[in-house]
């Protein structure tokens, strides 16, 4: 529910991502991201074209994960080992995989490199600071070097729709600017490796660039 968000659920979804030998839980990765979209409905109708993207290919990925070979997408890395050996993903262009749960990840990967980037700078921002200057150089820092520019231009518009620094810190729900900036601080490291560790994997299988 939109109004039950607070940014430690987040936070412990990006826990439970990790296995003890840092395998990435997809079950986990993609709780973390409904509750951010949640969060992300609550900002107002501007941001919905952004988060029927992330809806749809969460759902894709849940869809694998509750499915008939649902014990081979447990984790980021079964389920790279079981498409690829499988012959399961659209490797140069799209064709008859054009859903692969690789591919899609892959694209909540790099948003989530975003995430990252933008709760970095939000930690480290002061009263002057503008959430849609922060929020557009995150964006310009990553994701937009995958998109086109109508969507570019869209985000843009989106951007500028976003609270203001206090409001942010207020709806993000986890108390005083005070415990927001040490809890985002407690935060990040868990993104950033869970991030690192994906960023590898697909860096070692040359999944970077799927279509
Ligand atoms: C709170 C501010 C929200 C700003 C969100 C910044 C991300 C902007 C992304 C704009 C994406 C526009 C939608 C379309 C995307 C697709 O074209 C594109 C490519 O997909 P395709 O290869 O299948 O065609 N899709 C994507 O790149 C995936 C985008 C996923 C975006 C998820 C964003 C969730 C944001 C959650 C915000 C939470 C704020 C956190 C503060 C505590």
């Amino acid at each position: 529910m939109a109004d039950s968000f607070s940014l430690r659920n987040v936070l412990e979804n990006f826990k439970s991502c990790l296995s003890d030998n840092k395998e990435v839980y997809i079950k986990y990765y993609i709780s973390g991201w409904r509750e951010l979209v949640s969060f992300m409905n609550s900002l107002g109708s501007v941001f919905s074209f952004i988060s029927k993207d992330a809806v749809s290919k969460i759902q894709i990925l849940e869809n694998f994960l509750m499915g008939e070979n649902g014990t081979h997408y447990l984790t980021v890395q079964s389920m790279v080992k079981y498409e690829l050996d499988n012959e399961l993903v659209d490797l140069t262009k799209r064709g008859s995989h054009p859903e692969s749960g690789c591919r899609t990840l892959l694209r909540l990967h790099r948003a989530l490199r975003w995430l990252q980037l933008f709760l970095e700078s939000l930690r480290t921002s002061t009263e002057d600071s503008k959430t849609s200057v922060m929020c557009s150089e995150a964006y310009n820092a990553s994701l937009a070097q995958h998109h086109p520019w109508i969507i570019r231009k869209a985000a843009g518009v989106a951007f500028c729709a976003l609270p203001g620094r206090d409001a942010f810190f207020e709806v993000m729900n986890a108390g005083s600017h005070q415990e927001v900036v040490t809890l985002l601080g407690e935060a990040l490291p868990l993104i950033s490796e869970v991030y690192q560790i994906t960023e590898d994997l697909y860096a070692k299988n040359k999944l970077l660039d799927l279509p």
